[in-house]
């Protein structure tokens, strides 16, 4: 495997406090490879923003590396005291290659679209013609041209956010965290900034970690996915493997905002053929990734088994490449047949959750 271009390893973040110590991130490892759309996703308080900024030591751990593109920016081993720092003047430099968007934009409000762009650019070497040019380029980029001229307060949030990543572009980075970035806007804006994330990533080749607490968001571009609880990382692993078979509570939890299922369990447990469920009835949810969807197991399980299949509700995503689907479904049936029925659905690679009923089986 290639270098990763982010390596924090053992990463842990104390705040001392006047009577108590608290542990914002505790020994954290996590890799992040070269053109990856790593999404860190957790509820508030989590550590999520204090482990990103120790990518660009905003925030100097207590203990273990940061490394990043080959360059070691940190390194204490709490066991011997040992400590290594790169130097101020090359960190600031190497800052430049890691961009930076927030929730609230941090825009200069007294100063127009095109000057908060090139704000970036103060320390640049390029001609101040140069440096009108690539802020031209930038907001064409970012789709802004028309709005060069305009003050922040003259924008929409989704449009504030444009800017701010053109600024976060400015000196050519290679890494873009965004921390939290669409979480003060509506979903549609939302799907575009992200849309806007993604093609930099593909165009540009643009390594980028999202932090927010929004598994949608996470859905919609990320190939990666670490789940933070408490300052631990719990679970990690690719989008798919994730959504296909989440193994911690809290990563079933996120997963189901993002999917609606959890919502949709709730609607349809009110239905009457679910409220008063048949006593030879259960109702089940039905998980499946990939191929098992060519097949025709709902009309196998009749065929085979005599078990009716009665979808309720479906939902089928297409994450990598890859489907993913849940079915809410009431099989009908004899105790065995049903108890056969999921049997082969199991063979089948389908995951079977009951909801309610089945005592029997
Ligand atoms: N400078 C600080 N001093 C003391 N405690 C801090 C400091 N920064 C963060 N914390 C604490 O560390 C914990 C993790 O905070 P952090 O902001 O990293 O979480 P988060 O997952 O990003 O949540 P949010 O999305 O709400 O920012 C919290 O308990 C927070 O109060």
């Amino acid at each position: 495997m290639s270098e990763p271009i982010i390596a924090l390893d053992n990463i842990t973040v104390s705040f001392k406090q006047k009577k108590r110590t608290i542990t914002a991130v505790n020994n954290v490892s996590v890799h992040i490879e070269r053109g990856d759309v790593y999404g860190i996703v957790g509820y508030s308080g989590a550590g999520k923003s204090t482990l990103v900024r120790v990518i660009n030591l905003l925030q100097e751990p207590t203990s273990g590396s940061v490394v990043v593109n080959g360059t070691t920016f940190f390194k204490h081993d709490a066991n011997t005291n040992d400590k290594i720092r790169i130097k101020n003047n090359d960190l600031r430099l190497r800052r430049q290659k890691i961009g930076m968007i927030f929730q609230h934009f941090n825009l200069l409000n007294e100063r127009t679209v095109t000057e908060n762009v090139a704000f970036a650019l103060e320390h640049s070497k390029l001609s101040s013609k140069e440096k009108a040019q690539k802020v031209a380029d930038l907001l064409a980029l970012v789709d802004l041209s028309d709005r060069a001229d305009n003050y922040p307060s003259q924008l929409s949030g989704g449009q504030k956010q444009r800017v701010a990543i053109a600024r976060a572009l400015a000196n050519d980075p290679e890494i873009l965290i965004s921390d939290e970035a669409t979480s003060a806007l509506d979903p549609k804006t939302t799907n575009q900034i992200l849309a806007l994330l993604k093609s930099l990533n593909q165009k540009l080749g643009l390594t980028v970690v999202l932090i927010t607490h929004e598994m949608q968001a996470v859905k919609e571009i990320a190939n990666k996915v670490a789940v933070m609880q408490d300052g631990e990382i719990i679970e990690r692993g690719s989008l798919l493997e994730i959504f296909a078979q989440p193994k911690e509570q809290l990563t079933r939890e996120f997963i189901e905002t993002a999917t609606n299922i959890d919502k949709a369990i709730e609607t349809v447990g009110h239905q009457p053929i679910v409220h008063n469920l048949a006593e030879n009835a259960v109702f089940v949810r039905l998980s499946y990734v990939g191929k098992t969807t060519d097949q025709p197991l709902i009309t196998r399980l009749f065929r085979d088994f005599n078990v009716t299949a009665n979808i309720l509700y479906g939902n089928i995503e297409v994450l990598q490449g890859t489907p993913v689907g849940s079915l809410l479904v009431i099989l009908q049936g004899t105790p065995q047949a049903i108890t056969n029925a999921i049997a082969a659905l199991n063979d089948n690679e389908v995951d079977v959750e009951k909801i309610k009923g089945g005592q029997s089986l």
